[in-house]
């Protein structure tokens, strides 16, 4: 994956000066042929928020992203940010961004790249502070195109982040670090959003979803599936998880199947695991059926379960 990030030029007006939406999207379409990656997409998103942006594959996140940052015209509707074109914002150092495509800057240093981008930015961090909190002071003399995959994303990392920003928008950052850079990685995010900075990411990782963001946005086929915190989308997916042990002789596979309200039915051994729409029809259907189930446990759906229940739902819905 090659990732790219957005440079910053004019002077800008102060940070902290939004009291209105930093992002606001009305209506907003975009296709690539008889592909509609975005179909009438409108959401609002505000100062101090940290929202991540889930899809399965193809669900038209990176097209979300690209318009968000002027990169491609929509074909209808408004994309607006701090009231802006996404141009201004940019041009006024209010964005930065790490994205999925494009390059670095090759035949520079690790430093050379940094002190240049902090130099382009309207109130940069001191080039050394960005370095080590992308975790790359140790790296900083080396050759741009001599670096590893992940090193390359704290780059990009160092890069998104060499100035005060008021909305920082990354295509799925973590991608390729290791655990200890994700970790510094979101621990520099949070410090970001405690200080009134709007964090937007797209991500496939579901638990990071869950841990960091306060606010969830499942984009399915261009459209907005589910808007809320990681809770109510859990919520919103409705189902809830029943796992119990059954003696072996108690196995009946086809009656299991047969209960009510379930969405999904899996069975290993002696252990039996549900997901049902009303977990407690389901439970009182296992106690009729003359079974003992040992070990009994009924809870929510993790955002992960929410999530695949969500956009299979959509799916069985569009054909
Ligand atoms: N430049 C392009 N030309 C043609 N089709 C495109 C182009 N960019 C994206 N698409 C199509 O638009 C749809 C949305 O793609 P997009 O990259 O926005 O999704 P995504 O949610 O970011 O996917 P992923 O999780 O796989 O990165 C997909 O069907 C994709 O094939």
């Amino acid at each position: 994956m090659k990732t790219t990030t957005a440079t910053h030029t004019a002077a800008a007006p102060g940070p902290g000066a939004t009291t209105g939406s930093v992002v606001s999207f009305q209506n907003v379409t975009k296709s690539y042929g008889a592909v509609r990656a975005v179909d009438g997409l409108s959401l609002d998103l505000h100062p101090g928020e940290t929202v991540a942006l889930l899809g399965p594959n193809g669900a038209g996140k990176s097209s979300t992203l690209d318009l968000l940052l002027g990169l491609r015209p929509a074909d209808s509707g408004s994309v607006r940010l701090f009231g802006t074109t996404p141009r201004e914002a940019i041009a006024a150092g209010r964005v930065g961004a790490m994205l999925q495509t494009g390059g670095l800057m090759e035949e520079v240093t690790v430093r050379e790249i940094v002190a240049l981008t902090c130099a382009l930015h309207p109130r940069p961090y001191p080039v050394e502070e960005v370095l080590s909190r992308a975790g790359i002071s140790d790296i900083a003399g080396r050759l741009v195109n001599k670096l590893s995959g992940g090193q390359e994303q704290r780059v990009r990392f160092a890069l998104a982040t060499a100035g005060d920003n008021e909305l920082i928008v990354l295509d799925e950052p973590t991608t390729g670090m290791d655990v200890t850079s994700r970790q510094a990685f979101w621990a520099t995010m949070r410090e970001q959003a405690a200080r009134g900075r709007t964090v937007l990411f797209a991500t496939h990782y579901l638990e990071e979803a869950d841990a960091i963001a306060d606010r969830v946005l499942v984009l399915s086929k261009g459209r907005l599936l589910a808007d809320g915190t990681a809770a109510e989308i859990k919520a919103k997916a409705g189902a809830r998880r029943i796992a119990f042990d059954l003696a072996d002789g108690q196995v009946d596979e086809r009656a299991l199947r047969a209960l009510p309200h379930l969405t999904s039915y899996e069975r290993h051994g002696e252990t039996v695991k549900l997901q049902s729409r009303d977990a407690d029809a389901t439970v009182h259907a296992v106690y009729a059926l003359g079974l003992y189930p040992r070990n009994l446990e009924v809870a929510g759906l993790g955002l992960e379960q929410a999530f695949i229940a969500l956009t299979e739902a959509e799916e069985a819905n569009a054909s």
